[in-house]
């Protein structure tokens, strides 16, 4: 039997990752759910297969320039771009974890925002078991349009069979806490009189609580869970990725129980075996200037 090889110490998850913000979060407990846990700890089931690769599919959308590359790349390879680089079509990462002492993969697909590489981006929707919708925390026009991206992921997938996330990026842009120390608000001045009080990139306090909570009520008629993050600082990106694969995890093994299957599956249902992981883990970058 192949067993595979061991996951960094950094992506082993042994609790129950919480949510972000109870007012829109998908689920409510602080747990893994009972059966769930019991199949993990059941050594005989582990000996029938789940040590073979356990993997999900998750698709990131959203319109062009909000992060969604930036967001991968800095969860997959601790990385983060300054320079805006257009996604062509897709690409995607595999990342793999322990959970509750089993393996499991995340294949996370980057999709391009752009609108003239939308047709090749949404052929690879099909299939997900999460999708992950994202917008600019300092642009709330992007906000405004996850749901039509939504929309269009769904459109591709079974009703009501995958979760949803709803990512905004960018935190650190926002100031949070009304800036105390005189050097602070100086700059804040004179960015604002340099590019305008609009200026996307400086946003008061109340304007970040607005986003936020903006961001909450479209999560709930999304039926998403929002999280807010950093990939400039890192703030918050672990915490949802975990979370994002804690649940993606769990939803495979009651679907397993529920169908007594014990195999390895990829979103649209196809067995994945070692020489794909190995292809995929070598595939080329498919990002361009701009
Ligand atoms: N300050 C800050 N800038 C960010 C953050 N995330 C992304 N950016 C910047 O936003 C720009 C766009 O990031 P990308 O990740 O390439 O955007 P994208 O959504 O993948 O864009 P498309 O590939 O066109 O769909 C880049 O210049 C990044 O440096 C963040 O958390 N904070």
């Amino acid at each position: 039997m192949h067993l595979s090889p061991p996951v960094s110490r950094d992506r082993i998850i042994s609790t129950f990752p919480k949510c972000y913000n109870p007012q829109a979060c998908l689920q409510m407990k602080d747990d893994w759910n009972t059966k769930a846990t019991m199949a993990c700890q059941d050594r005989a089931a582990r000996q029938q297969g789940y040590d073979r690769l356990k993997m999900s599919k998750a698709v990131v959308v959203g319109d062009l320039n909000v992060g969604k590359t930036c967001l991968i790349n800095r969860f997959c390879k601790d990385v983060f771009e300054r320079d805006y680089k257009a996604t062509i079509g897709v690409d995607f990462e595999i990342e793999r974890f322990e959970i509750s002492g089993l393996p499991f993969s995340l294949q996370i697909w980057d999709t391009a925002g752009q609108e003239k590489f939308k047709c090749i981006a949404s052929a690879y929707y099909r299939g997900a078991q999460v999708i992950i919708t994202v917008f600019d925390m300092a642009d709330i026009k992007s906000l405004e349009h996850t749901q039509q991206w939504l929309s269009e992921a769904l459109r591709e997938n079974e009703p009501d069979s995958c979760f949803v996330f709803l990512v905004g990026t960018k935190r650190d842009l926002l100031v949070r806490k009304a800036p105390t120390d005189k050097h602070t608000k100086v700059h804040i001045k004179l960015v604002k009189a340099i590019k305008g009080s609009c200026c996307p990139s400086v946003k008061s306090a109340e304007e970040c609580q607005r986003t936020e909570s903006d961001a909450i009520n479209i999560a709930a008629e999304m039926k998403a869970e929002f999280w807010s993050v950093s990939s400039k600082t890192g703030e918050n990106i672990q915490e949802f990725f975990f979370r994002v694969a804690a649940l993606a995890f769990e939803d495979a093994i009651l679907k397993d129980l529920e169908t007594g299957s014990s195999t390895a599956q990829i979103g649209d249902g196809s067995i994945l075996d070692d020489k794909v992981l190995e292809d995929a883990q070598e595939k080329p970058k498919k990002k361009s200037c701009c």
